[in-house]
């Protein structure tokens, strides 16, 4: 079996970086899925199982980010006893990456290469204002194309005008209407999963995603069953992160449900203000740099408020987010100085001499 890695996005700029760890033995692949230490990749053979690398295993024990997550582009190792390895990760172009859930605090991927994130909210329930943001932040962040897809427009009398209202807290995004049921607003999306080119979705559980990738792949979802099958089990397709590759080209790159999204660290502060852009163009305005838009003169917040040009909701959401990765970013930093302090630690015992016993 060959596949064309083309169809995936494989390009000249890939197969430049791709060129140097090139052997006789290597391949690229793009991640489809990952498991417990273990990931599905598509290669030019086709869907095949793959382990880590001791070298790629250490470098994830210093950064978990460095493992592979679904869409990105490996370095493939095939060993005479037939199994297959990734050795290494090129460098993601874009990548979705969020605080992971919990006291720890590290970083999450939860996809890469993406060409567009969208964010995937039904119109019913009514869609949450709130998590539209915050996943649009994240998307901007990604530097993958934001967009919106409202699903599940035939639950709704008047779609049009709840896209509108979403429009509003979505600068420069677009928003597409849809319905996985009737069909409509389908034919719109083909653009992002055209042959090459990788849609990712995020959005919490029940948003919609896994209808909409079914409905997007086509009725047969010829590639997804096969990688399944792969991989011998028969777990639900989202609950966890998959690459699925769209008959004719392109891939759609389904997330798990999200419960709760953290936005993460310091460089997620572009995506939030990008995601705000209305909200930080204003606050730019304001005579004072460090203006905190409580009632200070010239300040061009309140003046927008004033007016009804901004909502208090949009100004607190804004803020809330930005007191946000405030936080995290300082948790992160102790959290670094502890590894740090944990690293040298184990350095100095290793250097102690053999034999010695304490
Ligand atoms: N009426 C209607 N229902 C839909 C539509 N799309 C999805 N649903 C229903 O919404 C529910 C959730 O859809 P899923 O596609 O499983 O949602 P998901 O986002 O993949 O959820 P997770 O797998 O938990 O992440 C299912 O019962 C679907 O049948 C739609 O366009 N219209
Ligand atoms: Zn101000």
């Amino acid at each position: 079996m060959t596949f064309d890695l083309a169809s995936l996005g494989w390009d000249d700029a890939y197969a430049a970086v791709f060129a140097p760890v090139n052997r006789a033995d290597a391949r690229p692949g793009r991640v489809t899925r990952v498991d417990r230490g273990a990931c599905t990749v598509i290669s030019p053979n086709g869907a095949e199982r793959a382990t880590f690398a001791g070298t790629l295993l250490a470098a994830a024990r210093r950064d978990p980010v460095a493992l592979p997550c679904a869409g990105d582009w490996v370095v493939l190792r095939a060993w005479p006893d037939r199994r297959t390895t990734v050795e290494g990760v090129l460098p993601r172009r874009t990548a979705i990456v969020r605080s992971a859930a919990g006291t720890t605090s590290h970083q999450q991927i939860l996809a890469a290469n993406l060409d567009a994130a969208a964010v995937v909210e039904p119109v019913d329930p009514e869609p949450d204002l709130g998590r539209i943001e915050r996943m649009l932040s994240l998307a901007w962040a990604s530097g993958a194309q934001p967009l919106v897809i409202l699903t599940k427009c035939d639950l709704a009398a008047d779609p049009a005008a709840i896209a509108a209202q979403i429009g509003e807290i979505a600068p420069r995004t677009p928003v597409y209407a849809v319905s996985t049921v009737t069909g409509d607003g389908l034919e719109r999306l083909r653009p992002f999963v055209a042959p090459g080119r990788t849609l990712g979705l995020i959005g919490r559980s029940g948003a919609g995603k896994s209808s909409l990738v079914n409905a997007l792949a086509g009725a047969t979802v010829m590639g997804t069953q096969e990688i399944r099958r792969m991989d011998g089990r028969g777990r639900h397709t989202t609950t966890y992160r998959a690459l699925i590759p769209i008959p004719g080209g392109g891939a759609v790159l389904d997330t798990p449900g999200l419960r709760g999204v953290g936005l993460g660290v310091d460089d997620t502060i572009d995506g939030l203000d990008a995601a705000f852009d209305d909200v930080a163009t204003l606050a730019a305005r304001c005579q004072f740099g460090d203006c905190r838009h409580l009632g200070e003169p010239g300040c061009a917040v309140a003046d927008a408020l004033a007016v009804g040009e901004l909502t208090n909701r949009r100004l607190e959401s804004w803020q809330r987010l930005h007191r946000e990765i405030a936080v995290e970013t300082r948790r992160n930093d102790v959290r670094r100085m502890a590894d740090e302090r944990a690293r040298w630690k184990r350095k100095a015992q290793a250097q102690r001499p053999r034999g010695v016993r304490p």
